[in-house]
């Protein structure tokens, strides 16, 4: 939303002039944010209360995200595919919280009040035309998505959990059984609803490959202030029914080459990569797979021991822990991920997949970059829905 407000974008390419429009609001509207979030909400139910109820009792991590999702889209307006893709999976991500194609109105609705008031200068007859198309073209492919999906997979699932096993103080592992078959891919996430926090939906990745048995796995840690993180692993017991949305995130393996994975798992970030090591071994691909397993100290690195198994099984298999404070483990590494990542380069054969905490993240992105790496072959789930997935 930092961009200048011209028709042209940051690589040089012709914005449509309804795209110019809205950009140039997006521009006015970025640093007063907060503000036009807050009167969104109030806007919207005031004039709608029926729709409180879909939405947390606290609104602190909701607030932002209906409103920075639909700017998101409005943002990619040009890139027609990406969009599809985005809204598609937000549309059908939308079902499990009971919305309905008649609630998107009452959103557009608030959604021009909030933009008219806080981008005053821009403001025109022109503009509101602009976003009143792009608007209706949003959440026209959301319901469409919605719709599409209803016919063949439900809004939510339940899940009972089955097991749970502390692993430190504040890292558990938590296997649950959903009440009906659950497709998903190696490396996928899900939106997960808590009985004590009701419509508090969190994103978790699974922590093993699609099991014969059906049962998944999720790493959880307890973050600060984060009320579902600390019900799932201080409250949640075997027998507890939890709900969960579809599975999406696109952090998947290419299993139409042959190409190395570099693998990055930081803290609760080895789940998906444990995961995507199963689903290469599944796939009988023996290509070589690096992972590097980061975290505070020795005694953080919960899960090294499943790892190290692992890499005692299969022969294309390196595992090296990297320790960032504290003393090391024997025969690991010492630092921050991203760094020790760099030093054991090159990396020219390998797909980069990054699992980890946003700054990690960042951070691993610029060094794969740095040492030559392409941006289309560095995969992890979106930056923004890991932040709210963490202090929840
Ligand atoms: N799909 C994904 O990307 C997943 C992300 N997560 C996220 O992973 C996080 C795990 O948190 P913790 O266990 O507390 O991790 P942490 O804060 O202990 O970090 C683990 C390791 O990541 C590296 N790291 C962390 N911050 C860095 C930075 N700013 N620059 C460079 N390297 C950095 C360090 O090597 C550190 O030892 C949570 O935020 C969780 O939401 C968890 C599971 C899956």
């Amino acid at each position: 939303m930092d961009a200048p407000a011209t028709g042209w974008t940051e690589d040089g390419t012709d914005r449509s002039p309804d795209a110019t429009l809205i950009h140039r609001t997006l521009t006015e509207i970025s640093p007063v944010a907060d503000q036009a979030t807050s009167y969104f909400y109030a806007l919207l139910f005031i004039r709608h209360p029926d729709l409180r109820a879909l939405f947390p009792v606290a609104m602190d991590v909701q607030r932002d995200r209906l409103l920075r999702a639909i700017l998101t889209a409005a943002d990619r307006l040009d890139d027609p595919d990406a969009l599809a893709e985005y809204l598609g999976e937000l549309g059908r991500g939308h079902r499990k919280y009971g919305t309905l194609p008649a609630h998107y109105p009452a959103v557009g609705e608030a959604l021009l009040g909030a933009l008219s008031r806080y981008a005053t200068t821009t403001w025109d007859a022109e503009t509101e035309a602009a976003w009143v198309r792009a608007y209706t073209a949003i959440s026209q492919i959301m319901i469409d998505a919605a719709a599409e999906d209803e016919q063949w997979a439900p809004a939510r699932w339940h899940a009972e959990v089955v097991s749970h096993d502390l692993r430190t103080r504040d890292i558990a592992i938590l296997t649950v059984r959903p009440d009906q078959a659950y497709p998903f891919l190696a490396g996928q996430y899900a939106a997960m609803e808590t009985p004590w926090w009701p419509r508090n939906w969190r994103h978790y990745s699974f922590a093993s490959a699609p099991r014969p048995d059906g049962l998944l796995t999720f790493h959880i840690k307890a973050v600060p202030a984060g009320w579902v993180s600390n019900a799932l692993v201080h409250r949640a017991r075997p027998g507890d029914i939890l709900r969960l949305g579809p599975p999406t995130g696109s952090m998947t393996v290419d299993h139409s080459t042959h190409t190395g994975l570099l693998c990055l798992g930081g803290g609760t970030g080895i789940g998906p990569i444990k995961a995507l090591v199963e689903d290469v071994a599944e796939h009988g691909d023996r290509r070589p797979v690096e992972v590097f397993y980061g975290a505070r100290s020795g005694h953080d690195l919960y899960d090294i021991d499943t790892m190290m198994r692992l890499q005692k099984v299969y022969p294309w298999l390196e595992v090296r822990p990297v320790v960032s404070t504290g003393p090391g483990t024997e025969g690991g590494l010492k630092g921050l991920l991203p760094e020790a990542v760099r030093q054991c380069g090159p990396w020219h054969e390998y797909d980069a997949y990054l699992s980890g905490p946003p700054g990690m993240i960042r951070r691993s992105v610029d060094v794969l970059r740095g040492i030559g790496m392409p941006a289309e072959r560095i995969r992890h789930d979106r930056v923004e829905e890991l932040a709210t997935a963490g202090p929840d």
